[in-house]
């Protein structure tokens, strides 16, 4: 088949995608395109599904989309599909502030990859989770909130890390998994 077209509009989302899906024995190479698509209000799925959805009828063709949200805990989810407007207005402190009146500080990553056939195809989604603490900012600020997520068992944030042990152990690795497996049945 034909080399898959990534649409986001994420430089670091497409580098760590081409990182993970290039590594093993059996390499999947892909596309992007940088467009900048309209995000619904909703669950992980329903954002997901609409976006890639879109993208696809865009490019009318077959693609590939990404969200990532950032669930806590103790707001039962939430920021989760939003973070990246809590991030944007609040830093890596404010992300932490939120959590100041309430006991626990776990978090999750949710990362979602949608594949769409076709504008008239409805797209499949595939879901990594990877667990953790929101801590107050270490490392070095490069990716979104990678600075003040500590999956657990590890002791590092994602930003300490080398990007191959994030890429071994991140809610994208586990949802990419999952995708490899279906592209190559295609
Ligand atoms: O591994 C990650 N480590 C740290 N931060 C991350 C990661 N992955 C996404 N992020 C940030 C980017 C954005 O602030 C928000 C997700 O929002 P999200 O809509 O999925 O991403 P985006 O708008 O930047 O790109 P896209 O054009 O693919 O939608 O979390
Ligand atoms: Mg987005």
């Amino acid at each position: 088949m034909s080399k898959l077209v990534f649409v986001t509009g994420n430089a670091n989302k497409l580098t760590e995608v081409r990182a993970i899906l290039s590594a093993g024995n059996q390499p999947v190479e892909i596309d992007s395109k940088s467009l900048d698509i309209d995000e619904i209000q909703g669950s992980t799925e329903e954002v997901s599904r609409a976006k890639c959805k879109r993208a696809a009828e865009l490019l009318n063709g077959p693609c590939i989309t990404e969200d990532t949200a950032l669930c806590f805990e103790a707001l039962d989810g939430l920021p989760g599909p939003y973070i990246k407007y809590f991030l944007e207005k609040l830093g890596h402190d404010g992300i932490n502030k939120m959590l100041v009146g309430f006991e626990s500080k776990k978090a999750w990553a949710l990362c979602t990859f949608a594949y769409c056939a076709g504008p008239t195809s409805e797209p499949i989604l595939f879901e990594g989770r990877t667990d953790g603490t929101i801590v107050s900012a270490r490392g070095a600020a490069k990716f979104g909130w990678d600075p003040v997520f500590e999956p657990n068992g590890t002791g590092l944030t994602y930003a300490e890390m080398a990007s191959e042990q994030k890429n071994l152990i991140s809610h994208r690795y586990k949802a990419l998994e999952k995708l490899r497996v279906y592209i190559q049945s295609l």
